[in-house]
């Protein structure tokens, strides 16, 4: 397509679980390109691939074949070490139990991924990104002390504190009531929109997809159709009609 850039690029990636008679094969040969700047959506039925196309794509897990490329770089071949320090460089993540570190702070948490890296936070960005998330007067609190929806806003932040390539959210709003969950898509949206952040999440709900630039609709480890910004009703009726509960 004229005008965008992939900064993720899978090509017949297959993932098989298991071997011989209990082998599970979860991924058939998925390709996807995964466009700068954008929120693109994963969809699909519990079981479909979702999960697991994530994490590889994320390199948290390797395909049993298949090529995926992250900022030009063919992850599948990298050793364990250079694998975790592209993923710190390129990669954040926000899961939907939030895991955050007990122990630590907001703030601590929030700078952790740099903390790790041996770096610091630019300060002008980190105090930009810590009022947008609404947490400026909540850094020193423990995610014990903070709700649901503010650890998923500190989740957030450590996500983009490091100005990664690529953002991927696993189900970001699957542990949270529906008027937090609004807010959680607002700020992953936004996170796009002001800071071009492009974002691959994982999701169940038609609401959070219909936040997307593009959804990719996945049934039985392929991708059986893709979608540019839709609504939730448009969404809703793919599922119905192509029959991906
Ligand atoms: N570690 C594993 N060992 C064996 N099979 C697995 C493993 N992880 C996933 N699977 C299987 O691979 C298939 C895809 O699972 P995956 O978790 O990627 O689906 P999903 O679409 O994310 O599902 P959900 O929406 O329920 O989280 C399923 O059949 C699942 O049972």
């Amino acid at each position: 397509m004229v005008g965008t850039v992939s900064v993720v690029h899978a090509q017949g990636v297959v993932r098989v679980y298991g071997e011989g008679d209990t082998a599970v094969r979860a991924l058939h040969g998925v390709d996807v390109e995964i466009e700068a700047g954008q929120l693109t959506a994963v969809m699909g039925p519990s079981g479909s691939g979702k999960s697991t196309l994530m994490h590889i794509l994320a390199g948290l897990d390797r395909p049993t074949s298949g090529s995926v490329m992250i900022d030009g770089i063919e992850i599948t071949t990298l050793g364990d070490d250079a694998l975790t320090k592209l993923r710190r460089q390129h990669i954040g993540f926000i899961f939907q139990f939030f895991n955050l570190l007990p122990m630590l702070s907001a703030r601590d948490n929030i700078v952790l991924p740099l903390t790790i890296a041996g770096e610091k936070p630019d300060s002008g960005f980190f105090d930009d990104l810590v009022r947008r998330v609404g947490l400026a007067d909540r850094l020193t609190h423990r995610p014990a002390e903070l709700s649901g929806g503010q650890q998923q806003r500190v989740a957030i932040a450590r996500a983009l504190v490091s100005r990664p390539t690529v953002v991927f959210a696993d189900e970001p709003t699957g542990n949270l009531d529906s008027r937090t969950s609004g807010e959680i898509l607002t700020l992953m949206r936004s996170s796009v929109e002001e800071y071009g952040q492009t974002t691959v999440m994982v999701t169940h709900d038609a609401k959070a997809a219909a936040m997307a630039d593009r959804v990719l609709y996945l049934a039985d480890g392929e991708i059986v159709k893709e979608t540019g910004r839709s609504s939730q009703h448009e969404i809703l009726q793919i599922i119905d009609t192509m029959d991906l509960q």
